[in-house]
């Protein structure tokens, strides 16, 4: 069963091999302390990675957070394929716009697994088709090094004024630190995600906490009142 995936988007980790390596720290020590920290999801991105590389660590994170948070895995579906055909506790896949396309994906991955898309463009997110994708990646916000190839950063008001065209829960991601998080909730996002907030942190367990306790100090915005009924709505009830 899929778990509610707004509770799985406040402070979402998203790895960095390299970044973890520079700071003297495998993927998994990483992860293992920004779960203890309040990180709510991670998603493995292993770039430099080969297959074999992202299988054996998705494993070995799953293995070490076991059902404390969920773990997705970046682009590779095949990848996450066989590590829950080998029995681990991966909850899904986030791809792009250019990796493989979403309704095949999501025939794939099965209805249970978690679909995370990344969107920057309302015509991608008015393409997405209800109930195949669970959660949309929104950026950058901020430019940012850990993607060389993503565009300069849009800023946060470009971010409050796209996350209002998502029409499933969304996550800011790009360059986030801590005093970000104010503005992205007040502006409807569930979550942040980030990478070098966490994985070039000296201490990510202390990282991932200053980031949890900030998105938990802010309120989240009021619901939208329901839309004053029309003439013809009004109508139509009373004769249904
Ligand atoms: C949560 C989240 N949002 C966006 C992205 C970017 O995905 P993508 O555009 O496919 O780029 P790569 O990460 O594959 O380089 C993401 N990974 N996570
Ligand atoms: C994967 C990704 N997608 C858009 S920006 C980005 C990298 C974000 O990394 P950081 O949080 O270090 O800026
Ligand atoms: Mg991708």
């Amino acid at each position: 069963m899929r778990q509610r995936v707004v509770d799985a988007l406040p402070v979402y980790l998203v790895t960095d091999d390299g970044l973890c390596a520079a700071e003297g720290r495998t993927v998994v020590d990483t992860v293992r302390a920004a779960v203890d920290g309040g990180v709510t999801c991670v998603q493995l991105r292993g770039k430099t990675l080969s297959a074999r590389e992202l299988l054996q660590q998705t494993l070995e994170v799953a293995a070490a957070v076991g059902d404390r948070v969920p773990v997705l895995v970046n682009d590779r579906v095949d990848v996450y394929l066989t590590a829950r055909e080998a029995g681990a506790a991966v909850a899904g896949v986030h791809i792009g716009q250019s990796d493989l396309p979403v309704e095949l994906t999501r025939a794939v991955i099965g209805p249970d697994a978690i679909l995370g898309l990344s969107a920057a463009t309302p015509q991608q997110l008015a393409n997405i088709t209800p109930g195949t994708v669970d959660y949309v990646g929104i950026g950058p916000v901020h430019s940012t090094a850990t993607k060389p190839d993503a565009p300069t950063g849009r800023g946060l008001e470009w971010a409050a004024g796209i996350v209002t065209e998502a029409p499933v829960p969304a996550v800011a991601i790009g360059g986030l630190r801590a005093a970000d998080l104010e503005a992205l909730k007040a502006a409807g996002f569930a979550g942040a995600a980030v990478v070098s907030a966490i994985c070039s942190a000296t201490d990510p367990e202390a990282a991932a906490r200053a980031l949890a306790e900030r998105w938990a100090a802010h309120p989240a915005p009021a619901p939208a009142p329901a839309p004053e009924p029309t003439l013809a709505s009004a109508l139509s009830e009373r004769v249904s």
